[in-house]
């Protein structure tokens, strides 16, 4: 039985709201609940007769309470964590926002700060941070990401980072390029992710297996992401992902 075999799916929101002028980026750090105590973006569940987008502006109007502003505000991407056993998939809309009206405050939920791009603190977010907001940072938005997760020992020792790394790329022609790029340690059995080349999509995929992706990071949570597979430069945003983890349809 495949433990990554989902049935249903929650759906998410996740803001990341972006002062391009100052290279700042501000992050909540979360008091209570679901990633407590990690930095993130702003967000939360997607309520019944909400769309992803109405649901984000209001995770953020409520979370750091202000109010982002229409031509400022965009999709970045969609990602999907699977927990391993759990049937329960997290599609995750994830948002950027260059502008915004209100004051910042604190909420009993999260406490936002501004961070320098270059002073993210990955070590105290979830994992799966680190592999898709450089992209986001960077523009190369629409992206698709799918996270796997398992839950974290409770004795877990980390190495201090990954070793025997391998990387290959391999560039194919459909209707769009496709480039394809695998990074696998040389750790226990890899799970293998399938790639679909003949999307006519242009994208960058990566998929990464590794039995301890995100040593030093005791921090990150109950859970240890084991292998992520993502796409970037998707020609429009992935808008809805399909139980079996790929995508159902794309915005516009
Ligand atoms: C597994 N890897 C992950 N990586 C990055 N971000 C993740 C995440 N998993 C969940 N998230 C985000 O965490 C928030 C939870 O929201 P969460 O507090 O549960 O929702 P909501 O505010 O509706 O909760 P309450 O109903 O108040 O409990 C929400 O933005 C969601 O996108």
């Amino acid at each position: 039985m495949d433990p990554f075999r989902l049935t249903s799916k929650k759906v998410l929101t996740l803001v990341m709201v972006i002062d391009k002028e100052q290279q700042k980026i501000l992050l909540g750090y979360k008091k209570r609940g679901f990633g407590a105590h990690l930095w993130n973006g702003f967000g939360g569940k997607v309520e019944p007769g909400e769309t992803p987008q109405q649901g984000a502006l209001r995770e953020l109007e409520e979370e750091a309470g202000i109010t982002a502003k229409p031509e400022g505000f965009q999709k970045a991407g969609l990602l999907l964590f699977l927990f391993e056993n759990d049937p329960v998939g997290l599609e995750t809309h994830v948002y950027k926002a260059y502008s915004y009206q209100g004051q910042i405050r604190e909420c009993d939920e999260m406490r936002p700060q501004w961070f320098n791009f270059a002073d993210i603190p990955y070590d105290q977010m979830w994992e799966d941070d680190r592999i898709w907001l450089p992209i986001l940072l960077k523009e190369q938005a629409p992206f698709f990401g799918r996270m796997y997760f398992k839950r974290r020992p409770l004795e877990e020792s980390v190495p201090d980072q990954l070793t025997n790394l391998s990387t290959s790329t391999s560039t194919t022609s459909t209707a769009a390029t496709t480039a394809t790029t695998t990074i696998t340690t040389a750790s226990a059995t890899p799970v293998v992710v399938e790639t679909n080349s003949s999307t006519p999509i242009a994208s960058l995929s990566k998929t990464m297996t590794a039995t301890s992706f995100t040593p030093g990071q005791p921090k990150s949570g109950p859970f240890t992401m084991f292998e992520y597979h993502i796409e970037q430069n998707l020609l429009a945003p992935p808008k809805e992902i399909a139980l079996d983890g790929t995508i159902a349809s794309f915005e516009n």
